[in-house]
């Protein structure tokens, strides 16, 4: 059944009965491609199997906990969107069970972040803060993509996890060091992490962890709410509104405005997301076109059609600017308060 996994989802259905009258022979799968009926994904993804090891929510015998109430929960905000994905806030999992079904699990975790130019003064408050509340106790493999190696910071890391340095070019926009993560996440994904991690997620480094964060946001596809949006309607989202962008969409349209600090989920799928957005922010730029938030545009327009499993409420993506308010409870990764002039290449200071 190994093949199963490798062939694209629209070629799933006529092949299940092929699958069910016996397994595929690596011959067959040669021949289907040959007629153009399946391909063989050309990333060698580490664990082919890891989706069907972490559907199993084993919990020990003999834990004992909160009853969960059928009747009593979060009622000042929505914990589900239309499409039944949890929105993830404080009060919707309970730690002791979702660390018990797990930990066990093993699971390797892929954290990307860039630190290019001056950012790289933000690696040591993210680094040193990750280590203290971002999946504790899960083996954490932080790529740190830098054009200044020199500057990372030593920070002490705890057991089973690493950091791995990849170098990158500079620039002097800011716009396209943002755009080209996903370029470099993809082809990171294509070399390395596709071969190591089940899940991944890609960070931003102008942020620090206050609280925690763990396996409660794992899942196939992982978006955050932006922190800016989550009490306006979709008219007021920074959509990009001209047909001329492929990030282009259309008014009437929209379920959430998602951040782009933030995205997570299985390695295979986060590759597809980087993929897809890299290939709309290069095609934008071959008919000299940027859309208004650049890869956080076309981010959004995939989410829209590609609904996410799990949507991580405001908690996990805050601005420290922003007051904390009712419907968050505890504030888990928030952006810091920068100065843009004095960090960004292509941002004037005021006079
Ligand atoms: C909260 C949130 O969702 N933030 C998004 C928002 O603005 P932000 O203001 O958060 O963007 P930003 O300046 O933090 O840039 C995004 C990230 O790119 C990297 N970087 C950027 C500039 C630079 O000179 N060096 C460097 O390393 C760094 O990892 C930074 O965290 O819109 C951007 C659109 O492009 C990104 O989608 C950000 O993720
Ligand atoms: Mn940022």
């Amino acid at each position: 059944m190994r093949f199963f996994t490798k062939i694209r989802p629209s070629f799933t259905l006529p092949l299940f009965g092929i699958v069910l009258l016996g397994e595929v022979k690596n011959k067959d799968v040669r021949i289907l491609e040959v007629l153009g009926l399946c391909q063989q994904d050309p990333v060698n993804f580490r664990r082919e199997n890891c989706s069907c090891r972490t559907r199993d929510m084993l919990s020990p015998q003999g834990l004992l906990y909160k009853q969960p109430s059928v009747l009593k929960g979060r009622t000042n905000v929505v914990t589900v969107t239309p499409w039944l994905a949890p929105i993830v806030w404080e009060g919707t999992f309970n730690p002791l069970i979702v660390d018990s079904i797990y930990k066990p699990m093993h699971l390797s975790i892929a954290t990307t972040v860039f630190a290019v130019g001056k950012y790289v003064r933000f690696l040591r408050d993210f680094l040193e803060t990750a280590e203290k509340h971002f999946m504790v106790d899960f083996k954490v493999h932080y790529y740190i993509f830098t054009d200044r190696r020199e500057d990372v910071p030593a920070v002490v890391l705890a057991p089973g996890r690493n950091v791995t340095i990849i170098p990158v070019p500079g620039s002097n926009r800011w716009q396209e060091i943002s755009s080209r993560r996903m370029e470099m996440i993809q082809t990171a994904i294509e070399n390395q992490i596709g071969k190591e991690a089940d899940y991944i997620f890609c960070l931003d480094v102008d942020t620090k962890f206050h609280g925690r964060w763990g396996a409660e946001t794992l899942s196939r596809l992982v978006a955050t709410i932006h922190p800016g949006y989550y009490e306006h309607t979709h008219e007021h989202y920074p959509y990009e509104r001209r047909p001329a962008s492929r990030a282009y969409i259309p008014a009437g349209e929209g379920d959430y405005y998602y951040g782009g600090a933030t995205i997570a989920g299985y390695v295979r799928d986060v590759h597809k997301l980087t993929k897809y957005c890299r290939e709309q922010l290069e095609a934008d730029a071959a008919n000299s076109i940027e859309a208004a938030w650049q890869e956080e545009s076309h981010l959004n327009r995939y989410l829209l059609y590609n609904k996410p499993t799990k949507i991580l409420s405001p908690e996990y993506l805050w601005q420290d600017f922003k007051a904390k308010n009712n419907e968050v409870q505890i504030i888990r990764f928030s952006q810091v308060n920068k100065n843009y002039a004095e960090v960004r290449p292509n941002v004037k200071k005021r006079k």
